[in-house]
């Protein structure tokens, strides 16, 4: 029987090698590609393998892309309609464009004026949506106010690839589902200072019918509770005044003294030859170029130390590791390689 993939898969290269990494994943190495692309587990026993096996009663395998670095821990915002969580993200990301990156969810609800399919959000087909979700492309999804919303694991991995933090703006049941997954991230409940206010901000947003306002009305009432209630969020912020809530946001996140994240950047590497073999070294894989190119400089070998890799299926894998190994003098890689 054929398993079920998932993940998103590689796309098709010229060569490839592949070496059994251990019980639970084995590595593809992509040649004639750059570096940013050449390097794949196929996870074929992993504990989200294992996971989605019993969901879906089927042989499973899961795609992950490895990438050299760590991920910035995701900022997750919750709290009821209307209560500003956009307004105050969108300061982030205005203050701050080279550190935050939105994480943009898919909806099947309908698009408002001044929304852009890609930027506000992905607008989808319930259908379209509802078989991705099975295909387990999203990291959590939930229905909202009589709609379908979801944050696709691309959705995240785009912006933590582009080195920033990526901030969620997502429901309360989304924030538990979250909480649930084994991404790491910072939990804050944003609360109107009253019922009162939060229905005249909605209200004066003019974007939803009176029915859709009631909705999202009563709806607020649980979410206010359950945002309330302890062990969900890590931080609750109230937005009365809109300026004295983005202090203490930033505050929270670290950045009230002006003080920006860096980016770390990943140094740049030639492509992966056509040609190219691959052995294992306890953590480490030895990747040997055969290119007449390549052989033309010094560096020939390359070690990919995988002694520090986290995350996986369904997302990226991280903390990939990348050097070039110094031939000695009669040609045998470093014995520090084996250390
Ligand atoms: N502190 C504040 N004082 C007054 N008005 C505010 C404040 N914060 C936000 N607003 C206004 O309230 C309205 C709702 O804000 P916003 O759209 O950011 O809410 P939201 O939490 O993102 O809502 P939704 O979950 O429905 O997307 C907007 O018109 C916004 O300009
Ligand atoms: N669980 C999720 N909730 C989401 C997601 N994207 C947005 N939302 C929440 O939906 C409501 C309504 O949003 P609106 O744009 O229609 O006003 C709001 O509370 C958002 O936080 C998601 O991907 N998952």
């Amino acid at each position: 029987m054929n398993p079920t993939v998932l993940g998103i898969i590689p796309k098709p290269s010229e060569s490839h090698s592949a070496i059994v990494v251990d019980d639970d994943r084995i590595l593809v190495v992509k040649g004639n590609t750059n570096f940013d692309d050449c390097f794949w587990f196929l996870e074929v026993n992993t504990a989200f393998v294992r996971e989605q096996k019993t969901r879906l009663g089927t042989e499973v395998v899961a795609w992950s892309k490895a990438v050299v670095g760590e991920a910035k821990i995701p900022i997750v915002i919750s709290g009821p309609s209307g209560v500003g969580k956009g307004t105050l993200i969108s300061k982030l990301m205005e203050e701050f464009p080279s550190t935050f990156g939105f994480s943009v969810s898919h909806t099947t609800r309908a698009p408002r004026n001044n929304e852009q399919n890609g930027v506000h959000y992905h607008f989808s087909e319930r259908s379209v949506m509802e078989k991705d979700i099975k295909d387990g492309k999203f990291l959590e999804f939930a229905a909202v106010h009589g709609n379908l919303y979801g944050t696709s694991v691309e959705a995240v991995e785009v912006v933590t690839d582009g080195e920033k933090r990526c901030i969620l703006d997502i429901d309360v049941q989304g924030a538990r589902s979250v909480r649930a997954t084994s991404l790491e991230a910072i939990f804050i409940f944003i609360c109107p200072p009253s019922f009162e206010v939060l229905e005249k901000r909605l209200r004066a947003r003019g974007t939803e019918t009176e029915e859709q306002i009631q909705k999202r009305l009563r709806n607020a009432k649980a979410e206010i509770e359950q945002g309330n209630s302890p062990g969900l969020f890590d931080h609750i912020l109230v937005n009365d005044d809109l300026k004295t809530c983005y202090e203490n946001l930033k505050k929270l996140l670290g950045l009230s003294n002006g003080v920006k994240i860096n980016k770390i950047s990943v140094p740049e590497l030639v492509p992966m030859p056509l040609e190219h073999t691959v052995s294992k070294i306890d953590q480490k894989i030895l990747i040997n170029c055969n290119d007449p190119e390549q052989e033309k400089s010094d560096i020939n070998t390359f070690v990919l130390d995988l002694s520090s890799i986290n995350g996986g299926a369904p997302g990226r894998t991280r903390g990939l590791n990348i050097y070039a190994a110094e031939p000695s003098t009669n040609g045998a890689i470093s014995s520090e390689i084996a250390s």
